[in-house]
This record gives structure tokens, sequence and C-alpha cells, in this order.
């Protein structure tokens, strides 16, 4: 049996112990989780009925995967008391941190199986996706182990390089955030032409739920979609016209070049390698 440690039980790692727990991908007595906050671990223990400890050591003692879910500033300072501990036992380590590079995982840890993992939060309902890429040293076997474990809570690939890992990061790491910022301006908007502020919402998220069922379930691709909610001299074709006044591509594109860049900073604040 696989015992699965958390080091860090915030918003990341609670998405994904939520789609595995969803999915009956594993047992909440294998999942052991370690978090200095007592709220944190409560909240943890309440909602997935899992084993939390406040001290990292004693999360990792009996793992034979460790997921590191702390922020990538935290994270030099959680690994240097585990390293002689990692370097002893070598556990499967998958860091989900954003920007900080395997060789300086693996300097950090003392870890060689090393997997950088970029999740995203609808990994709670089953609907994540995640880009990942592994070091030389992890094993098929323990390919097929993170397959099964993040592939439980959604779409899961294997990228080519490391540095892609980066634009996975900018496109559906944050990329839930900006939908997020497009459902607020929508509702927003949505009230300002008179409707109710429940009545806006709903209808906003409904759209986005069909939007997303209808593009992803569809062999018809996003642009021959959007043409078919376009009507000749009708409405959508003034929203999409204001949309491309704006340069709204050159928006999102900018968007997603500065979070990309920001990994690539981070690696280098942060890291050695
Ligand atoms: N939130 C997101 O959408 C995504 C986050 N990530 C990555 O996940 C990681 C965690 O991010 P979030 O979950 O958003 O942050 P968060 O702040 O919600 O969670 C971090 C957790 O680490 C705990 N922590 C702090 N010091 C610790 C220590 N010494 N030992 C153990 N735990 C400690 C905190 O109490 C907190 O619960 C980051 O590295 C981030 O780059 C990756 C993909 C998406
Ligand atoms: O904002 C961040 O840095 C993290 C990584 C991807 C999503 N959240």
């Amino acid at each position: 049996m696989t015992q699965i440690a958390f080091i860090g039980g915030g918003n990341m790692a609670t998405s994904i112990i939520g789609g595995l727990i969803r999915e009956g991908a594993v047992s909440p007595d294998l999942i052991h989780v370690s978090d200095p906050g007592a709220e944190q671990r409560e909240r943890l223990t309440r909602d997935f009925g899992i084993v939390t400890h406040e001290s990292n050591l004693d999360a990792i003692s009996s793992a034979t995967v460790v997921i590191l879910a702390v922020k990538p500033q935290m994270m030099k300072a959680v690994l240097e008391p585990l390293q002689a501990t990692l370097n002893t036992r070598q556990p499967l380590l998958i860091s989900v941190a954003a920007g900080i590079s395997l060789p300086t995982l693996k300097e950090w840890s003392g870890c060689t199986a090393v997997v950088r993992a970029m999740p995203n939060t609808p990994a709670l309902t089953g609907f994540g996706a995640t880009g990942l890429f592994a070091s030389e040293e992890v094993s098929l076997d323990q390919r097929n182990l993170t397959d099964t474990l993040l592939g439980a809570t959604g779409l899961a690939m294997w990228v080519q390089t490391e540095a892609e890992i980066d634009a996975v990061t900018a496109l559906s790491g944050s990329g839930p955030a900006y939908y997020f910022l497009l459902m607020e301006s929508m509702i927003d908007a949505g009230i300002k032409l008179g409707l109710s502020e429940e009545t806006a919402r709903r209808l906003t998220l409904q759209t986005a739920l069909g939007a997303g069922k209808m593009a992803s379930s569809s062999d018809v691709a996003p642009d021959e979609l959007r043409r078919r909610v376009t009507s000749p001299g009708g409405t959508t074709e003034q929203a999409i016209a204001t949309f491309e006044g704006a340069h709204l591509r050159d928006i999102v594109k900018a968007a997603m070049d500065a979070a990309a860049r920001r990994a690539a900073e981070l690696s280098d604040e942060l890291g050695n390698g």
C-alpha cells in the first residue's frame, strides 16, 4: 500500500486530496498531511478523514510518495530539516511549487526521483489539469504511480522539457483565476444591465459550465463554436468586435507571458539550478 505525505495542507493540497478521495483513488488513512496551522489540520481531518501532523518529519516517516505543497519561498526552509530522512528513505518526491527547478529540489531534498507537477485547484472536482515533468531517476513504476495519483484529479499530461512547466503554470496552473476574473466581470456587467445579483451570478456560472462542457466534449474547435453563436448582424458580433477592438488576444498573451516570466524569476530568486 502506498502511503502519501503532503507537506503543506493549504489550497492546492486540499484540492488534490479532495480529488483523490472523491475518486476513491487512495484510502484516507494512507494520506498524511503536515501543516503548522491547527485550523488547517482540523479542517482536513473533518472534511476528508485523513491523518494530520504538526511535524513534517512525522508525516514523511512511512511515506513512499512525498508531495511538496508549500509556497515556493518556504521550500528551502521546509526541506533542510527533512533532508537526512529523505536522503535515506528516497521516496518519490513530487513538487507542485511554481518555479523551483528539479536540480534545486534534488539538492535541497537529497532525493533523486523527483517529479515537478503543475496542477490546478479544479482538481477538487475531478476536473483538474496537471502538467508533469520527471527527473531521469524516476522509474517507470513511479511515473505510472504519478499518473494514477494526478490522473485521479483530472487530466494529467507529461511535457517534454522542464521549461514547459513554466508555460503550463501560466496556462492551466494560473488559468482558473483567468476564468474566475471573466466570471466576476460578467456578473458585474449583468448587474449593471439591470439583472439581480443572483440572476447575473447563476446565469454566468451556468454559461461558463456549459461553454466548458461543450468545448471539451466536442470535436468542433473553440473558434468554430464561437462563430456558431455569432449571428451576422446580431448581438454577439457587437460584443466580439468590442473584445477584439480592445485587443483581448494580446492582453491574454501579455498576461500569460507575465506569469511564465514570474515562474522563471522565482527559479532565479530562490533556486540554484
Ligand atoms: N493555489 C493554486 O492554484 C496552485 C498552487 N500551486 C503551488 O502550490 C503550492 C502551495 O500553494 P497554495 O496551496 O496556494 O498555498 P497555501 O498558502 O494555501 O498553502 C500552503 C500551506 O503550507 C503551510 N505551511 C507553511 N509553512 C509550512 C511548513 N514549514 N511546513 C509545512 N507546511 C507549511 C501553510 O500553513 C499552508 O497551509 C505553491 O508552491 C504553489 O506554487 C501550484 C498550482 C496551483
Ligand atoms: O499563483 C501562483 O504562484 C500559483 C502557481 C499557479 C497557480 N497559483
